[in-house]
């Protein structure tokens, strides 16, 4: 099935470390549907085998990755539907558990159409626990208003997960100033009557479906990155909604995502960015040099295929070496910024 040709010539310098990316498993005890448009079939409860299989062979690897990010959107929204949500969590979390290494949730808009935000952030699909905290810099630490929180799996290299529904009408209560606040900005970019349509829109991301990132997250972004630069540091994002148009359709972006590539191109460090979301994928380098990747999604994956990828990290580049309908990246840093050990 991985019978892709290598990334190209890899040089002498030697691994540091590796981690696992997937997205999108969308489970759900249900026969096979569609999206919205009818192009591209869904596989509900396949799904949950594509993860065992995506697990077996991270556990299996010689040198195993240092922890897996998954990208959002966990269980399907169907679930809610049908009452099924907390079994279908119980079920996927339960073959997460069967993975040796930990797990970085992030959150979706399926995880909002299951849950309110207060049960996810009392729920296994909270990961905060596994953040590393900078000594002395309390404004490295995020808010509890958003699900936000950075980490570092190997010296000189900082991951940080984003929410990309700081900012929405999904999962907040109704009576809230701030699902006032989303939806009039909903609303300002979206006439329809279908908050979910994108038809006619200029900026199309400002969809019911979308989130977008509160000024206090930016601002925190904004000093994480600070003390990276300052470190020099390499930096690995990942949201569930893209912020770069060239490697996503326009449809799924985040709402401001302006606002967040304003932030990280104010700054040296950041390598690349992963998304999930938009199922068919997508890559892109910036102008900044920043890498995009929206991995494929699980749940539009055909049985004889896969999705899931590893990236491996080098003192002068990432690998992103996919399996299944995920293609192979290199991602180097950007000039004069390799580390040499
Ligand atoms: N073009 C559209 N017009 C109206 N509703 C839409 C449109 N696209 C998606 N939706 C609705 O928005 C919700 C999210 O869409 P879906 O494709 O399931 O999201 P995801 O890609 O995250 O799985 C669904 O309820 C779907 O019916």
């Amino acid at each position: 099935m991985d019978d892709k040709p290598d990334p190209g010539p890899l040089s002498e310098s030697s691994e540091l470390f590796s981690f696992g990316v997937i997205a999108d498993i969308q489970y759900a005890d249900l026969e096979d549907g569609y999206n919205f448009q009818g192009s591209r079939r869904r596989y509900y409860s396949h799904s949950l085998l594509h993860l065992q299989c995506a697990i077996e062979h991270w556990n299996k690897e010689s040198s195993p990755p240092c922890c897996v990010l998954q990208l959002g959107d966990i269980i399907d929204g169907y679930n809610a539907q049908y009452k099924a949500s907390e079994k279908s969590l119980e079920l996927v979390l339960n073959t997460f558990q069967t993975l040796k290494v930990p797990v970085h949730h992030t959150w979706g808009n399926h995880e909002f159409y299951n849950f309110s935000r207060d049960y996810l952030t009392n729920s296994k699909l909270n990961t905060r626990f596994l953040e590393d905290q900078i000594a002395r810099h309390p404004e490295t630490m995020p808010s509890e208003s958003y699900y936000a929180y950075h980490f570092v799996p190997f010296p000189k290299f900082r991951f940080i997960l984003l929410d990309a529904y700081d900012m929405s009408v999904l999962g907040v209560d109704q009576s809230s100033p701030k699902f006032q606040q989303c939806l009039k900005i909903l609303r300002e970019h979206n006439p329809n009557t279908e908050l979910n349509s994108p038809q006619g829109l200029s900026e199309p991301q400002f969809v019911q479906f979308n989130g977008g990132f509160s000024q206090e997250q930016l601002n925190w972004l904004n000093e994480v990155l600070t003390f990276s630069d300052r470190n020099q540091e390499k930096v690995v994002i990942v949201s569930h909604l893209p912020i770069y148009p060239a490697a996503s359709d326009s449809v799924c972006l985040a709402w401001n995502y302006r606002d967040v590539l304003a932030v990280i191109w104010s700054h040296e460090c950041v390598v690349c960015f992963f998304a999930g979301h938009t199922h068919d994928g997508g890559y892109s380098e910036d102008p900044f040099g920043v890498h995009h990747v929206n991995i494929e999604g699980v749940i539009e994956t055909a049985p004889d295929s896969q999705a899931f990828g590893t990236v491996h990290v080098y003192p002068d580049r990432m690998v992103l070496k996919g399996k299944g309908r995920v293609p192979d990246r290199i991602m180097n840093y950007k000039k004069e910024k390799a580390f040499h050990f």
